[in-house]
């Protein structure tokens, strides 16, 4: 086994890679508007109520009708997951990896569709799109060789005539749901680390983008995944979400999306139900809130450059996105005039034809941030962009505001779209403070070219992800271990050496000899 490297982006600037995401497009267009069915322990089954994923690009193209499961199929899912746990728990760890090795081995293959579906469904520019697949196989080299580091346990000792083991073993059926803004890393991310570990899997993936997770299951069964192992079950979060985390035979939620969300599924999961046996575990990535310091020692090119890609690359649609700049009084002028200049030639459009920025996610996203955008004029001022085209597709345009207070509603709450706020802080320890003072602790960064400001940032500034003199987004897995603080979540670190962890539990047998 080689050893692990993260996947490399691809160079759109050669002919060759540009020419081969072309011919993904073509290859994927052939199945626009079809139908996809549910996958239940194997079964394909195709629904009468059906919800369209489209291209938020091109309101009209349809990219596939999802089947919907209700009800009957949800707790059809769950029998199958029980079932299917029976022997699956008892396969080996090295079976469990190698189906993860072989997926990666097939997306890498077919890298080009799979990232020409994420700019159709997602409305991902090209470089978001191709990083987003590369991060799913990422996911899937990671976890298989943790795993396999977890095969025998952990050592214990043993007393002379007694032989002791410390084994990890999987929970059970784990609910996996997951968001619509990595539609491949994180759905594929969370459903490998679930079933690697041994447990049966729920996946209940985001409404506006399930084609891209129904191409994923596809590539589990080419990779030898038995079936009933991962039951493919998109539906409406009204009429499963709750039946499925209060269910008495969930052993865990793996969730990742909003903090309101995230907030009413901890709860409800907390709640032991009438013939439940386990304590259910809440594995929750949430929401961010987040801030990049500018010192007065910075580079303010490398800090504009930082800001500009934090809050703009994905239209801002990253829960690690920037949208809160708090620069040292000396310097925030100059830093707000570079960011200005930088955001105006940004170029928005079709992610299609690889622009800059592509559209945002839905009509309730553009309705989200137009709200914002009149909470900016109100509390600040609107120094660029500030402009919706929701015609053919949601395009919002990139927008900065300043002459804020870090405590401002718009500097406070999170908008997840292309919006960002400033605000001044008179030296760098009332910089952090304010970096700080949000409900979120998700990822941050501090632009600085003085050491001690550098340490002290290490020490107070309270995120899950702090990076020095660059952006605040784009965590590599296995490189920058994943997760937040606060109402972040719960700090499960996706892509980190204790990951897998969660989704198992530790047992001690000890044998006399
Ligand atoms: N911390 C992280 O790693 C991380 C990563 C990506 C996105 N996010 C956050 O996710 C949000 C954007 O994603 P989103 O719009 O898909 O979030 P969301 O909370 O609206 O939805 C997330 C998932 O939860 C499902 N869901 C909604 N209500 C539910 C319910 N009552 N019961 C069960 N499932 C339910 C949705 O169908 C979707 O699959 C942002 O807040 C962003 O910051 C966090
Ligand atoms: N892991 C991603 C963010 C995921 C949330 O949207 C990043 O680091 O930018």
């Amino acid at each position: 086994m080689i050893p692990y490297k993260h996947e490399p982006f691809t160079d759109f600037s050669l002919d060759e890679n540009k020419e081969a995401l072309n011919k993904g497009f073509e290859t994927i267009k052939k199945d626009f508007g079809s139908d996809y069915p549910l996958i239940i322990n194997g079964e394909r089954i195709l629904t009468d109520k059906k919800l369209e994923s489209y291209n938020p690009a091109k309101k009209s193209e349809v990219i596939g009708n999802m089947s919907q499961a209700g009800e009957k199929e949800a707790l059809q899912a769950m029998d199958a997951a029980k079932e299917t746990f029976k022997e699956w728990r008892k396969s080996s760890f090295e079976f469990r990896s190698d189906v993860l090795f072989k997926a990666a081995a097939i997306v890498r293959k077919r890298k080009f569709e799979f990232t020409a579906v994420l700019v159709k469904e997602a409305g991902k520019p090209w470089k978001e799109a191709d990083a987003d697949t590369a991060e799913a196989i990422d996911f899937l080299e990671y976890y298989a060789r943790q795993n396999l580091e977890l095969k025998d346990g952990r050592k214990v000792e043993s007393r002379p005539g007694e032989f002791n083991r410390f084994d990890y073993i999987p929970l059970g059926v784990g609910l996996v749901i997951s968001p619509w803004n990595f539609a491949f890393a994180i759905m594929a991310g969370t459903t490998s680390a679930a079933l690697v570990t041994g447990n049966t899997v729920l996946l209940k993936p985001s409404s506006k983008a399930s084609v891209i997770a129904y191409k994923f299951i596809e590539v589990l069964e080419e990779a030898g995944l038995p079936k009933g192992v991962v039951n493919f079950i998109p539906g409406s979060s009204r009429e499963i979400g709750d039946l499925l985390v209060e269910h008495k035979d969930t052993a865990f939620v793996s969730f990742t999306g909003s903090r309101d969300v995230g907030i009413s599924i901890y709860e409800k999961a907390a709640i032991v139900q009438d013939g439940q046996v386990n304590l259910k575990r809440v594995i929750a990535e949430m929401g961010g809130k987040d801030t990049i310091v500018v010192d007065s020692s910075a580079d303010l090119d490398l800090a504009a450059d930082a800001i500009v890609k934090s809050a703009f690359a994905f239209s801002g649609q990253k829960c690690s996105a920037c949208s809160r700049v708090i620069a040292l009084s000396d310097i925030h002028d100059e830093l707000l005039e570079k960011v200005v200049e930088r955001t105006n030639k940004l170029t928005i459009g079709d992610p299609e034809n690889d622009n800059y920025m592509g559209p945002v996610i839905d009509d309730a996203s553009v309705e989200k941030i137009e709200k914002y955008l009149e909470i900016g004029k109100e509390e600040g001022e609107l120094k660029a962009g500030g402009k919706i085209d929701n015609e053919t597709g949601h395009f919002v345009h990139p927008t900065v505001f300043a002459g804020l207070k870090h405590d401002d509603r718009l500097m406070q709450e999170e908008i997840f779209g292309p919006v960002v706020g400033f605000a001044k802080a008179d030296n760098f320890t009332e910089a952090v403070e304010f970096a700080n003072d949000t409900d979120y602790g998700l990822t941050g960064a501090v632009i600085t070219k003085n050491r001690e400001h550098i340490e002290e940032a290490r020490r107070d500034f309270m995120v899950g992800n702090l990076y020095f003199n660059r952006d605040c987004t784009g965590a590599i897995v296995g490189y920058h271990p994943f997760g937040g603080f606060k109402m972040s979540g719960t700090d499960s670190k996706a892509g980190g050496p204790d990951y897998l962890q969660l989704h198992m539990q530790g047992k001690t047998t000890s044998e006399m000899l």
